[in-house]
């Protein structure tokens, strides 16, 4: 496992061809960056887009083809960067052009489908070497981790692509198709699963939480709320797919739920010594290896992002339960999940959840305020009940196997908060590069926001 920032050399004689098969947001930016770095590239997206995609590219470096099958026939690396839920057919139909002994992969973000995709579609002198970079199109990659999967590879062609994709400069993990969807389905699944069930929550009651006032609570709220509406502002596709179409996120995603209905139950019971002990033995298993280490956050930087124009001064701010965090933490204790383990696949979005909830448990006057504002306080129960409501909801749809059922329920929520999301994506990249950057100054490592 290698996890270096490797600095390609421009003096590399770079003489492989990289097909793009997929020219949205992901694709674009693989497009872009490896031409840059002076591979020949060649891209496709659906035939109908064609002229566009070429009329766009036009006097650029990255050579514009009608289709996958062109695409597939002129390139030595052919990265598939389409939708999770279209991989098997895309594949199907592109797959038997593969020139004869190139090397395929898929940008995907579940290896499951698209590795069975290839084994089914593939012929058999093509090598299966996949990627996933673990971040939106819209963040730095450099010193993001990048994960390359050597599913039927040889040496020297898992070389060349780490070499290819060497040009974003990201922290490379060589994992197996089973490593990378079992982590993920923590980094990423169940993570997205808090922030949706969140948003869903904040519109069963009719709130925007900016102009809330027990939301204008600064650094935990500021995240809360940023986050959520990062996610609604992205594709509903991409969450998706990877909750869907990976089994362990399935799981996952229902422990997770199952943990926010146990533990509103205990809640509204007033059982205050099981839910406390339940609570602190959680955060022992969880976070007793790291208690001596430096914190992911901290909230003099968060303060700074909110929606609100109002901030309500810190000796005046209200406490909140932070039901979707107590439940991550006993989640991840029940399923035996230590989330540090999971850092080698984080993305920003997990770094940032972690950080939060790191934040509230490692306080202890913190966890006390929220195990007591849970028990005795009524302020948060409404939010409370609808995210528990929500949270299973959201399960429900994924171990359904539903995407229509997620895009209506994505996509209700995303009509409701579009008004104000170009603010919030504004103040999220601030935001997530800020607390990179400090991440990094903080680590020594180089400074690349
Ligand atoms: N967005 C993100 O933050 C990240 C996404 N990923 C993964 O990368 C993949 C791409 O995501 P993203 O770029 O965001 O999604 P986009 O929807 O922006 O891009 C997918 C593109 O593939 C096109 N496509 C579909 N079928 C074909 C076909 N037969 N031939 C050629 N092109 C086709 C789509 O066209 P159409 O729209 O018409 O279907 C679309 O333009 C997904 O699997 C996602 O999970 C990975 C990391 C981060
Ligand atoms: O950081 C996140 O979790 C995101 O929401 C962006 C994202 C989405 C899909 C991926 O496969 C990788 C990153």
């Amino acid at each position: 496992m290698s996890t270096e920032i490797p600095i390609p050399s421009p003096a590399d004689t770079q003489d492989a061809t990289v097909g793009i098969i997929g020219m949205g947001d992901m694709g674009r930016l693989y497009a872009r960056k490896i031409s840059a770095a002076g591979w020949k590239v060649t891209a496709c997206d659906r035939p109908d887009k064609y002229e566009a995609l070429k009329a766009e590219f036009q006097g650029s470096s990255i050579t514009i083809l009608e289709n996958g099958h062109l695409v597939s026939r002129c390139s030595d690396y052919i990265i598939y960067s389409v939708e999770a839920e279209n991989i098997d057919a895309v594949v199907r139909l592109y797959g038997p052009s593969t020139k004869m002994g190139a090397i395929v992969g898929g940008q995907t973000s579940c290896k499951a489908p698209e590795i069975a995709a290839f084994e089914r579609h593939l012929p058999k002198d093509v090598e299966i070497i996949s990627c996933h970079s673990l971040h939106g199109p819209k963040v730095d990659s450099r010193g993001q981790p990048l994960a390359i999967i050597p599913h039927r590879a040889t040496p020297e062609g898992t070389a060349l692509i780490t070499r290819i994709l060497s040009c974003f400069r990201s922290k490379t993990v060589q994992l197996s198709a089973r490593e990378h969807d079992r982590i993920t389905a923590d980094t990423q699944a169940v993570t997205h699963a808090a922030f949706l069930s969140m948003g869903t929550a904040w519109h069963a009651n009719a709130q925007f939480p900016w102009e809330v006032e027990r939301y204008n609570t600064g650094g935990i709220e500021n995240v809360k709320i940023n986050i959520m509406m990062r996610i609604y502002s992205n594709k509903w596709h991409v969450y998706a797919g990877l909750a869907i179409l990976n089994p362990a996120a399935r799981d996952q995603i229902r422990a997770y739920a199952d943990s926010v209905t146990e533990l509103f139950k205990l809640m509204i019971s007033h059982k205050k010594q099981e839910f406390s002990d339940r609570i602190l033995e959680a955060g022992r298993a969880v976070f007793g290896r790291h208690r001596g280490s430096p914190l992911l956050l901290r909230d003099d930087i968060l303060d700074q992002y909110s929606l609100s124009s109002a901030q309500i001064p810190k000796s005046e701010r209200r406490p909140n339960s932070h039901l979707s965090l107590l439940a991550m933490v006993d989640c991840w204790w029940k399923l035996g999940i230590v989330p540090y383990d999971h850092m080698i696949c984080e993305t920003p979005l997990f770094r940032l959840w972690l950080g939060v909830v790191e934040y509230v448990y490692r306080d202890k006057r913190l966890l006390e305020e929220c195990i007591e504002t849970a028990m005795e306080d009524d302020t948060f129960r409404m939010d409370d009940l609808e995210f528990t409501f929500a949270a299973r909801g959201w399960s429900d749809a994924v171990s359904f196997g539903d995407f229509e059922g997620y895009r209506k329920r994505f996509e209700k929520v995303q009509t409701y908060f579009a008004p104000r999301v170009a603010e919030a994506t504004r103040l999220g990249n601030e935001m997530i590069a800020k607390i990179f950057e400090k991440t990094r100054d903080e680590a020594g490592e180089e400074n690349t926001a």
